[in-house]
């Protein structure tokens, strides 16, 4: 059985004279960790708003259809509980998932379990994991309202996985981070990626979904353009047309390829591709 399965989804907003989405079927897979990328206003925020339940439940007088799956079973049979327990949202700002009610970093953590109804010694347990997990120790006493934008989405992140989700929907976790709390917020997937964790993640940030996912999806305003391995995509020029860059080293090796008036089957879309490539470039010209 699939993680999650869109069958034919199309949508369009209330106030809204297009489709913002047309016709989107693909499946994930258990552990399967899935890059969503796409020009801006293509859809990408819609689209994870629908895989969390949000959309069409909380959008009256749209146009919807098209059915999404959860573990087999129709997101819409799920209560807002049990949906929670499998599924776990991190927004793009880290400002809205705060609950601005809890006075600790500790509490705020507790507070989807306190939510729903589990009880204490449980909760506590499940906390001090997540925190030891995520290394946020240091936090755990702290206003929420004290907090730095990238400690603040770390918080968030530790307030979704303590729930235990087995699919883990991120939409652009980083847009407002600098490099170090980017890189803290990617250690942190990388551990839930290790835990075998479904992942969707939304990011604008190329090199480091050349690092992480198995597989990306290119989004328009069309439908899905291209769903593929992460080496297939990354390394298609297709990426330019529609508002997204190819990794760093997939330009430069491009480069160097035109430089040279040579060809390759395909273009290094990571650190380790790239050094090979060059190794060879390098081999055949000496
Ligand atoms: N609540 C809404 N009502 C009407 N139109 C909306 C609403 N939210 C988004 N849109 C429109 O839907 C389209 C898709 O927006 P969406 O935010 O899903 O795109 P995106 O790919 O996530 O963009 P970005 O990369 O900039 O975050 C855009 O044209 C946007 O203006």
């Amino acid at each position: 059985m699939k993680a999650l399965e869109i069958r034919d989804v199309s949508f369009r907003y209330p106030i809204g004279k297009d489709f913002v989405l047309k016709n989107i079927s693909f499946c994930v897979d258990h552990g399967e960790f899935l890059a969503v990328v796409g020009a801006n206003g293509g859809g990408k925020t819609t689209l994870c708003n629908i895989l969390r339940g949000f959309i069409p439940e909380f959008q009256n007088g749209c146009d919807f259809s098209g059915e999404v799956l959860i573990n087999g079973r129709k997101i819409s049979d799920y209560s807002s509980g049990d949906l929670a327990r499998e599924v776990g949202f991190v927004f793009q700002n880290p400002f809205i998932q705060i609950s601005g009610v809890k006075k600790t970093v500790f509490e705020e953590i507790a507070f989807g379990l306190e939510n729903l109804g589990t009880p204490k010694e449980e909760m506590r347990k499940s906390v001090t994991d997540i925190i030891e997990l995520l290394r946020i120790g240091d936090l755990k006493d702290k206003h929420p309202a004290e907090l730095s934008g990238g400690q603040r989405q770390r918080v968030a992140l530790a307030s979704v996985l303590v729930m235990n989700p087995d699919i883990l929907i991120i939409d652009e976790p980083t847009s407002q981070l600098d490099p170090q709390g980017t890189q803290e917020i990617f250690d942190i997937i990388r551990i839930m990626k290790e835990q075998n964790k479904t992942i969707i993640l939304v990011e604008h940030k190329i090199d480091l979904i050349s690092e992480y996912a198995d597989r990306v999806i290119l989004l328009n305003d069309k439908g899905i353009l291209i769903d593929d391995t992460v080496d297939a995509v990354l390394s298609d020029k297709i990426l330019l047309n529609n508002g997204v860059p190819m990794p760093e080293i997939a330009e430069v090796a491009d480069m160097y390829l035109q430089l040279k008036e040579k060809k390759t089957d395909r273009l290094p879309v990571n650190m380790e591709q790239g050094i090979r490539f060059f190794r060879d470039s390098m081999g055949e010209v000496s």
